[in-house]
């Protein structure tokens, strides 16, 4: 039957393709007392074997699809599959206490897991911890005859369906076949929903019940401008939406031909439009799309996608790729902002109640000394290949920006007394996203070089409404009187001092937030690579004096974030 589920639009675009249903599957099971072990043995054995069949397929899609890098990881798994001592005592378990291979299975990984986990100074080990975990998860989908899902193996074209998508899960979607996605949870500044638009796929976040309202095998219809999905729809509804996904895609060729125009208003004020990067592959996106620079190079997706802290000299060469990249165009590279939803296995991160207040970003960086100096080096080794501002995340107080700086003050002269170039000219900024920040901007732009306003933190915090929380996504309001005031206060700040101000956090890139931020008068507005051309389209609509009148009264006579968006449609539509 034809249903529809909506959520919050994530990512722009219209799909259509059947569901994949990307959930945990029950792998519960009783432990039962056997009589015939040598069945039992043969029985886990042909599991075994069926587990490593399959995963050696899967690695060769991966490797096809996703890259050799990406494919890695099922290696890893055969290995811990052709490992005897697992086996041995797996079999030796069901022999003597005659449990079921399911049971002894469990006893045995269970031990070796526990072993490994508590090897704490040595993250590989930690590391096969989880791929234990994986392939049991495996092994024991063929003792019990349940299917388990393998994006990396996906081949043919798909809607994914899931309660939500870690980074990792995200790195392993090829695009080519996954049209879409949808999830139970998240918001629209959560990471899967970020990394859906530097993917350009169309996505859906925060739907509540998607993954009970869909069954593998059904048609869907995304809609991500709307949020909407519709499951089993009918003719007309696909039609709707096939002419849809058609004016949708003649208004993608109208923007491409802003693609090498300026970034102006139309009373010709330029500002400055940059992209969102988490990764030096972005970095076509970022052509692509026109990118005048890059405002948010978030580093941390280098330690997240790696075994183990990425070295000084696997960084310069990322940093020196992404400069190069942009041809001298300016680089805002942000030191890592580890912590919150974002998690680093090696690094250890005490499990906390309230991670986004926690132990993350600026604070890490700090404590632990030497991983903070290792990137600064590689960074000010980085600089001479092109134009690199370096940004400090989640500063909170001065004496953080403070000691950030000394350090890299320190470093760099280091590096100069061993002889290695590094630029004269960096800049040294900082992102305002906590709230203590924005009220003492007056304080920070005597010390900065530049402020860039986190919208997507800062919101979260000024509104007390968890950015990732779906149920509290009617607070999470960038339109909010409240957040445009402490905008405007740090826009003015950094102008009175002769300092410039962007934003990097997802609003940047919102239709309805830009005219309002011309307004306000920022300089650079640092978004999806996706979103450039839209906003350079919509910037030669608006006028900055009009805009200056418009933002002047949302900040003083509006009081709700509806009131500031009627405002807003007024004006625009003038
Ligand atoms: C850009 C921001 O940082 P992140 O989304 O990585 O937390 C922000 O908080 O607005
Ligand atoms: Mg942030």
């Amino acid at each position: 039957m034809a249903s529809q589920v909506s959520g919050i639009a994530a990512s722009d675009g219209i799909a259509q393709a059947k569901a994949y249903l990307l959930v945990e599957p029950d792998l519960s099971f009783d432990k039962k007392t056997i009589s015939d072990v040598e069945s039992e043995v043969n029985r886990l054995q042909a599991a075994i074997d069926t587990a490593k069949e399959e995963l050696a397929n899967i690695r060769s899609i991966a490797a096809e699809s996703l890259g050799e890098e990406e494919a890695q990881v099922f290696d890893a798994h055969a290995m811990v599959l052709s490992d005897p001592d697992l086996i041995d005592q797996t079999n030796t378990v069901i022999k003597d206490e005659k449990v079921n291979a399911e049971a002894a299975l469990q006893q045995t990984s269970d031990n070796f897991i526990t072993i490994f986990e508590a090897m704490e100074d040595n993250p590989y080990m930690q590391e096969r911890a989880a791929d234990i975990r994986d392939v049991r998860k495996r092994v024991m989908s063929h003792l019990l005859n349940v299917k388990l899902p393998t994006p990396a193996t996906i081949d043919e074209e798909v809607i994914i369906i899931a309660e939500d998508l870690t980074p990792s899960d995200t790195a392993q979607l090829n695009k080519q076949y996954v049209k879409a996605f949808v999830t139970n949870v998240g918001g629209r500044t959560s990471h899967s929903a970020i990394m859906a638009r530097s993917l350009e796929i169309p996505a859906i976040v925060g739907t509540n019940n998607i993954t009970e309202m869909v069954s593998e095998g059904d048609f869907l219809v995304v809609d991500g401008m709307e949020g909407d999905v519709f499951i089993n729809p009918s003719e007309t509804t696909i039609e709707t939406y096939n002419k849809k996904a058609t004016e949708f895609a003649e208004l993608k060729l109208e923007w491409d031909r802003l693609k090498d125009e300026k970034s102006v208003t139309k009373d010709g004020k330029h500002v400055e439009l940059a992209a969102n990067i988490g990764t030096p592959k972005d970095l076509t996106g970022v052509i692509d799309n026109g990118g005048e620079a890059i405002g948010l190079y978030r580093t941390e997706f280098l330690y997240m996608d790696s075994k183990e802290l990425p070295t000084e000299d696997e960084q310069y060469t990322a940093y020196k790729a992404v400069l190069e990249g942009m041809d001298g165009k300016p680089v805002v590279v942000r030191t890592m902002d580890i912590g919150g939803d974002k998690e680093l296995p090696y690094l250890e991160l005490p499990k906390e109640m309230n991670p986004f207040l926690g132990y993350r970003a600026i604070r890490v960086s700090l404590d632990q000394d030497e991983v903070f100096r290792t990137q600064i080096r590689a960074l000010l080794r980085a600089s001479v290949h092109g134009t690199l501002r370096i940004m400090f995340p989640m500063i909170a107080t001065l004496p953080e920006f403070r000691d950030a700086k000394a350090i890299l003050e320190e470093e760099k002269a280091n590096l100069v007394k061993d002889g290695i170039k590094v630029a004269e000219d960096i800049q040294v900024g900082i992102m305002i996203e906590i709230p203590a920040a924005a009220v003492l901007a007056d304080q920070f732009a005597k010390e900065v070089d530049f402020f860039s306003i986190g919208t997507n933190d800062l919101i979260q915090y000024t509104m007390a409404a968890d950015r990732m929380n779906e149920r509290v996504s009617y607070l999470y309001q960038p339109y909010n009187p409240s957040i445009l005031r402490l905008v405007k206060n740090v826009i003015d700040a950094a102008h009175k001092e002769g300092k410039w101000a962007g934003m990097c956090g997802e609003m940047a890139g919102d239709q309805i937030a830009v005219p309002l931020l011309v307004g306000l008068g920022l300089d650079e507005f640092s978004m999806s690579a996706t979103s450039i051309l839209k906003t350079r389209s919509l910037l030669t609509d608006l006028d900055t004096a009009e805009m200056k009148e418009l933002s002047d009264k949302a900040l003083n006579e509006c009081t709700t974030a509806e009131e500031v968006v009627k405002l807003v449609e007024e004006y625009t539509s003038k």
